[in-house]
Protein backbone atom coordinates (compact mmCIF):
# COMPACT_ATOMS: atom_id res chain seq x y z
CA UNK A 1 0.00 0.00 0.00
CA UNK A 2 0.82 3.51 -1.11
CA UNK A 3 1.46 5.22 2.67
CA UNK A 4 3.03 8.20 0.95
CA UNK A 5 5.23 10.88 2.90
CA UNK A 6 3.76 11.85 6.19
CA UNK A 7 4.65 15.39 5.75
CA UNK A 8 2.29 15.72 2.84
CA UNK A 9 -1.38 16.18 3.74
CA UNK A 10 -2.20 15.35 0.13
CA UNK A 11 -0.34 13.38 -2.66
CA UNK A 12 -1.92 12.94 -5.80
CA UNK A 13 -0.10 10.09 -7.86
CA UNK A 14 -0.91 9.82 -11.56
CA UNK A 15 -4.45 11.03 -11.50
CA UNK A 16 -6.58 10.55 -14.34
CA UNK A 17 -10.07 11.68 -15.03
CA UNK A 18 -12.52 11.24 -17.55
CA UNK A 19 -15.77 12.50 -17.65
CA UNK A 20 -18.09 10.78 -20.35
CA UNK A 21 -18.40 7.75 -22.86
CA UNK A 22 -17.16 7.03 -25.96
CA UNK A 23 -17.40 10.07 -28.32
CA UNK A 24 -18.29 12.53 -25.80
CA UNK A 25 -15.22 11.54 -23.49
CA UNK A 26 -13.43 14.72 -22.16
CA UNK A 27 -10.16 14.26 -20.35
CA UNK A 28 -10.03 16.33 -17.39
CA UNK A 29 -7.14 15.42 -15.83
CA UNK A 30 -4.13 13.27 -17.91
CA UNK A 31 -1.39 12.10 -15.51
CA UNK A 32 -1.19 14.19 -13.15
CA UNK A 33 1.08 13.85 -9.94
CA UNK A 34 2.39 16.10 -6.99
CA UNK A 35 2.17 16.36 -3.29
CA UNK A 36 0.86 19.27 -0.90
CA UNK A 37 2.86 19.31 2.04
CA UNK A 38 1.63 20.26 5.29
CA UNK A 39 1.60 24.05 6.16
CA UNK A 40 1.84 25.13 3.26
CA UNK A 41 -0.01 27.04 0.84
CA UNK A 42 -0.77 26.02 -2.92
CA UNK A 43 -2.61 27.97 -5.87
CA UNK A 44 -3.62 26.56 -8.54
CA UNK A 45 -4.00 28.19 -11.61
CA UNK A 46 -4.34 27.43 -15.62
CA UNK A 47 -6.81 28.53 -18.48
CA UNK A 48 -10.90 27.88 -18.13
CA UNK A 49 -11.10 23.81 -18.55
CA UNK A 50 -7.44 22.90 -17.44
CA UNK A 51 -8.90 20.89 -14.87
CA UNK A 52 -8.53 22.72 -11.70
CA UNK A 53 -11.88 22.47 -10.29
CA UNK A 54 -11.38 18.67 -11.04
CA UNK A 55 -8.25 18.65 -9.88
CA UNK A 56 -9.74 20.11 -6.29
CA UNK A 57 -12.11 17.97 -6.09
CA UNK A 58 -10.29 14.52 -6.88
CA UNK A 59 -8.01 15.83 -4.02
CA UNK A 60 -10.79 16.73 -1.51
CA UNK A 61 -12.20 12.72 -1.76
CA UNK A 62 -15.29 14.44 -3.31
CA UNK A 63 -14.68 12.64 -6.56
CA UNK A 64 -13.17 9.79 -7.57
CA UNK A 65 -10.55 9.44 -10.64
CA UNK A 66 -11.08 7.00 -13.57
CA UNK A 67 -7.49 5.68 -12.35
CA UNK A 68 -3.91 6.78 -10.47
CA UNK A 69 -3.93 7.38 -6.48
CA UNK A 70 -4.77 10.16 -4.19
CA UNK A 71 -3.72 10.15 -0.88
CA UNK A 72 -5.60 11.89 1.50
CA UNK A 73 -4.35 12.58 5.66
CA UNK A 74 -2.92 9.40 5.50
CA UNK A 75 -5.44 7.65 3.55
CA UNK A 76 -5.99 6.31 -0.08
CA UNK A 77 -9.31 7.49 -0.71
CA UNK A 78 -9.88 4.74 -3.44
CA UNK A 79 -10.06 2.20 -0.51
CA UNK A 80 -12.67 4.30 1.90
CA UNK A 81 -16.25 3.85 1.64
CA UNK A 82 -18.46 6.13 1.35
CA UNK A 83 -19.18 6.65 5.19
CA UNK A 84 -15.49 6.33 5.81
CA UNK A 85 -15.18 8.99 3.36
CA UNK A 86 -17.65 11.12 4.80
CA UNK A 87 -16.19 10.98 8.40
CA UNK A 88 -12.35 12.00 7.14
CA UNK A 89 -13.99 14.98 4.95
CA UNK A 90 -16.34 16.14 8.29
CA UNK A 91 -13.35 15.80 10.39
CA UNK A 92 -10.07 16.83 8.71
CA UNK A 93 -11.01 18.73 5.31
CA UNK A 94 -12.15 22.57 5.27
CA UNK A 95 -14.10 23.16 2.00
CA UNK A 96 -15.09 26.74 0.76
CA UNK A 97 -16.69 26.83 -2.91
CA UNK A 98 -17.83 29.21 -5.31
CA UNK A 99 -21.99 28.64 -4.12
CA UNK A 100 -22.01 29.60 -0.58
CA UNK A 101 -24.36 26.57 0.24
CA UNK A 102 -25.43 28.95 3.18
CA UNK A 103 -28.47 28.04 4.78
CA UNK A 104 -31.64 30.82 4.51
CA UNK A 105 -33.61 30.08 7.55
CA UNK A 106 -30.05 30.05 9.80
CA UNK A 107 -28.42 33.14 11.20
CA UNK A 108 -24.70 33.78 10.46
CA UNK A 109 -23.69 32.32 13.83
CA UNK A 110 -26.02 29.02 13.08
CA UNK A 111 -24.42 29.09 9.60
CA UNK A 112 -21.20 28.79 10.59
CA UNK A 113 -21.36 26.43 13.57
CA UNK A 114 -23.43 24.20 11.72
CA UNK A 115 -21.23 21.37 10.69
CA UNK A 116 -19.86 21.26 14.13
CA UNK A 117 -23.29 20.96 16.11
CA UNK A 118 -23.78 18.36 13.47
CA UNK A 119 -20.96 16.36 14.32
CA UNK A 120 -21.89 16.60 17.51
CA UNK A 121 -18.50 19.20 18.66
CA UNK A 122 -20.31 22.14 19.17
CA UNK A 123 -17.61 24.80 19.12
CA UNK A 124 -17.25 27.19 22.35
CA UNK A 125 -18.81 31.11 21.99
CA UNK A 126 -15.10 32.37 21.87
CA UNK A 127 -14.22 30.16 19.22
CA UNK A 128 -17.30 31.24 16.94
CA UNK A 129 -16.33 34.80 18.09
CA UNK A 130 -13.01 34.75 16.88
CA UNK A 131 -13.55 33.35 13.45
CA UNK A 132 -16.34 35.85 13.11
CA UNK A 133 -13.79 38.58 14.26
CA UNK A 134 -11.21 37.16 11.92
CA UNK A 135 -13.54 37.84 8.81
CA UNK A 136 -14.58 40.64 9.71
CA UNK A 137 -18.34 39.71 10.60
CA UNK A 138 -18.57 40.36 13.94
CA UNK A 139 -21.22 42.62 14.03
CA UNK A 140 -23.41 40.82 11.61
CA UNK A 141 -24.26 37.53 13.35
CA UNK A 142 -27.33 37.57 14.10
CA UNK A 143 -27.91 38.62 10.36
CA UNK A 144 -29.30 36.26 7.52
CA UNK A 145 -27.71 35.20 4.23
CA UNK A 146 -30.37 37.33 2.78
CA UNK A 147 -29.70 40.06 4.84
CA UNK A 148 -25.90 40.18 3.68
CA UNK A 149 -24.00 41.08 0.54
CA UNK A 150 -21.92 38.77 -1.64
CA UNK A 151 -18.62 39.07 0.00
CA UNK A 152 -20.14 38.81 3.21
CA UNK A 153 -22.31 35.67 2.10
CA UNK A 154 -18.94 34.48 1.06
CA UNK A 155 -17.17 35.19 4.14
CA UNK A 156 -19.46 33.28 6.15
CA UNK A 157 -18.36 30.17 4.16
CA UNK A 158 -14.99 31.05 5.04
CA UNK A 159 -15.70 31.24 8.70
CA UNK A 160 -17.84 27.87 8.28
CA UNK A 161 -15.01 26.19 6.95
CA UNK A 162 -12.70 27.77 9.04
CA UNK A 163 -14.22 27.35 12.54
CA UNK A 164 -13.13 23.52 12.72
CA UNK A 165 -9.38 24.32 12.40
CA UNK A 166 -9.34 21.69 9.28
CA UNK A 167 -6.13 19.69 8.27
CA UNK A 168 -6.46 21.07 4.94
CA UNK A 169 -8.55 23.48 3.50
CA UNK A 170 -9.92 23.30 -0.33
CA UNK A 171 -10.97 26.81 -1.59
CA UNK A 172 -12.43 27.50 -5.30
CA UNK A 173 -11.88 31.01 -5.82
CA UNK A 174 -12.52 32.40 -2.48
CA UNK A 175 -12.10 35.86 -2.93
CA UNK A 176 -13.63 36.45 -6.20
CA UNK A 177 -16.73 38.29 -4.53
CA UNK A 178 -14.77 40.55 -2.32
CA UNK A 179 -13.43 43.69 -2.32
CA UNK A 180 -9.91 44.55 -2.72
CA UNK A 181 -9.41 45.41 1.32
CA UNK A 182 -11.46 42.30 2.31
CA UNK A 183 -9.83 40.27 -0.16
CA UNK A 184 -6.38 40.87 1.66
CA UNK A 185 -7.42 40.02 4.93
CA UNK A 186 -8.88 36.63 3.87
CA UNK A 187 -5.65 36.17 2.01
CA UNK A 188 -3.38 36.99 5.08
CA UNK A 189 -5.67 34.97 6.96
CA UNK A 190 -5.52 32.11 4.83
CA UNK A 191 -1.39 32.57 4.77
CA UNK A 192 -1.42 32.70 8.32
CA UNK A 193 -3.12 29.80 8.82
CA UNK A 194 -0.94 27.91 7.04
CA UNK A 195 2.26 29.48 8.62
CA UNK A 196 1.25 29.16 11.94
CA UNK A 197 -1.88 26.42 12.64
CA UNK A 198 0.29 24.37 10.03
CA UNK A 199 -2.91 23.69 7.70
CA UNK A 200 -2.79 22.89 4.32
CA UNK A 201 -4.09 25.36 2.11
CA UNK A 202 -5.26 24.50 -1.97
CA UNK A 203 -7.35 27.44 -3.86
CA UNK A 204 -8.27 27.52 -7.20
CA UNK A 205 -8.13 31.02 -8.30
CA UNK A 206 -7.98 32.84 -11.55
CA UNK A 207 -6.06 36.78 -9.87
CA UNK A 208 -2.60 36.58 -9.91
CA UNK A 209 -2.28 38.67 -7.21
CA UNK A 210 -4.62 36.05 -4.78
CA UNK A 211 -2.53 33.55 -5.92
CA UNK A 212 0.87 35.51 -5.11
CA UNK A 213 -0.18 34.64 -1.58
CA UNK A 214 0.09 31.25 -1.68
CA UNK A 215 4.15 29.75 -1.03
CA UNK A 216 4.02 27.62 -4.51
CA UNK A 217 1.47 28.25 -7.51
CA UNK A 218 1.00 24.85 -9.76
CA UNK A 219 0.14 25.74 -13.18
CA UNK A 220 -2.17 23.40 -14.96
CA UNK A 221 -3.16 23.15 -19.09
CA UNK A 222 -5.12 20.40 -20.73
CA UNK A 223 -5.25 18.93 -17.46
CA UNK A 224 -1.71 18.36 -16.87
CA UNK A 225 1.05 20.26 -14.76
CA UNK A 226 2.58 23.20 -16.58
CA UNK A 227 5.05 24.52 -14.38
CA UNK A 228 5.28 25.43 -11.21
CA UNK A 229 6.28 28.90 -9.22
CA UNK A 230 7.59 29.12 -5.71
CA UNK A 231 7.62 32.68 -4.07
CA UNK A 232 5.28 33.11 -6.51
CA UNK A 233 4.92 37.51 -7.26
CA UNK A 234 1.74 38.36 -9.14
CA UNK A 235 3.60 39.80 -12.09
CA UNK A 236 5.68 36.35 -12.30
CA UNK A 237 2.32 34.50 -11.86
CA UNK A 238 0.79 36.73 -14.51
CA UNK A 239 3.75 36.09 -17.01
CA UNK A 240 3.31 32.40 -16.66
CA UNK A 241 -0.61 32.65 -17.05
CA UNK A 242 -0.06 34.74 -20.44
CA UNK A 243 1.90 31.83 -21.73
CA UNK A 244 -0.31 29.29 -20.87
CA UNK A 245 -2.39 31.68 -23.40
CA UNK A 246 -5.18 32.18 -19.89
CA UNK A 247 -4.93 35.89 -20.91
CA UNK A 248 -4.91 35.35 -24.77
CA UNK A 249 -7.34 37.87 -27.08
CA UNK A 250 -4.80 40.47 -27.16
CA UNK A 251 -6.22 42.08 -23.87
CA UNK A 252 -3.10 43.33 -21.96
CA UNK A 253 -2.28 41.78 -18.46
CA UNK A 254 -4.97 42.11 -16.02
CA UNK A 255 -4.05 44.24 -13.36
CA UNK A 256 -3.29 43.25 -9.89
CA UNK A 257 -6.69 43.31 -8.19
CA UNK A 258 -5.11 43.88 -5.18
CA UNK A 259 -2.77 46.35 -4.10
CA UNK A 260 0.55 45.76 -2.89
CA UNK A 261 2.11 47.84 0.00
CA UNK A 262 5.67 49.59 -0.95
CA UNK A 263 8.38 46.40 -1.30
CA UNK A 264 6.40 44.07 -2.95
CA UNK A 265 4.76 42.93 0.80
CA UNK A 266 1.48 42.64 1.07
CA UNK A 267 -0.33 44.27 4.14
N1 LIG B 1 -19.19 16.57 -14.75
C1 LIG B 1 -18.57 16.75 -15.91
N2 LIG B 1 -18.96 16.09 -17.03
C2 LIG B 1 -18.32 16.26 -18.20
N3 LIG B 1 -17.26 17.05 -18.38
C3 LIG B 1 -16.81 17.74 -17.31
C4 LIG B 1 -17.44 17.63 -16.03
N4 LIG B 1 -16.77 18.44 -15.15
C5 LIG B 1 -15.79 19.02 -15.87
N5 LIG B 1 -15.80 18.60 -17.15
C6 LIG B 1 -14.86 18.99 -18.21
O1 LIG B 1 -13.55 18.73 -17.74
C7 LIG B 1 -12.66 19.78 -18.15
C8 LIG B 1 -12.03 20.39 -16.90
O2 LIG B 1 -13.03 21.07 -16.16
P1 LIG B 1 -12.74 21.86 -14.81
O3 LIG B 1 -14.04 22.36 -14.30
O4 LIG B 1 -11.92 21.02 -13.91
O5 LIG B 1 -11.83 23.08 -15.35
P2 LIG B 1 -11.40 24.42 -14.64
O6 LIG B 1 -9.95 24.61 -14.94
O7 LIG B 1 -11.78 24.38 -13.20
O8 LIG B 1 -12.25 25.50 -15.42
P3 LIG B 1 -12.82 26.96 -15.02
O9 LIG B 1 -11.59 27.82 -14.77
O10 LIG B 1 -13.54 27.39 -16.25
O11 LIG B 1 -13.68 26.80 -13.81
C9 LIG B 1 -13.48 20.76 -18.95
O12 LIG B 1 -13.32 20.46 -20.31
C10 LIG B 1 -14.92 20.47 -18.51
O13 LIG B 1 -15.83 20.77 -19.54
Amino acid sequence: MNTGDAMDAVGLTNVRKVYGKRDNEVVALDGVTTQFRRGTFTAIMGPSGSGKSTLMQCAAGLDQPTSGSVLLEGHEISELDETELTKLRRDRIGFVFQSFNLLPVLTVRQNVTLPLRLAGRPPSRSRVSTVLDQVGLAQRSNHRPSELSGGQQQRVAIARALISEPAVLFADEPTGALDTRTAQDILSLLRHSAQTAHQTIVMVTHDPVAASYADRVLFLADGRLAGALHAPTAESVAERMTHLGAFADDRALPLPRLEKTRGGQHR
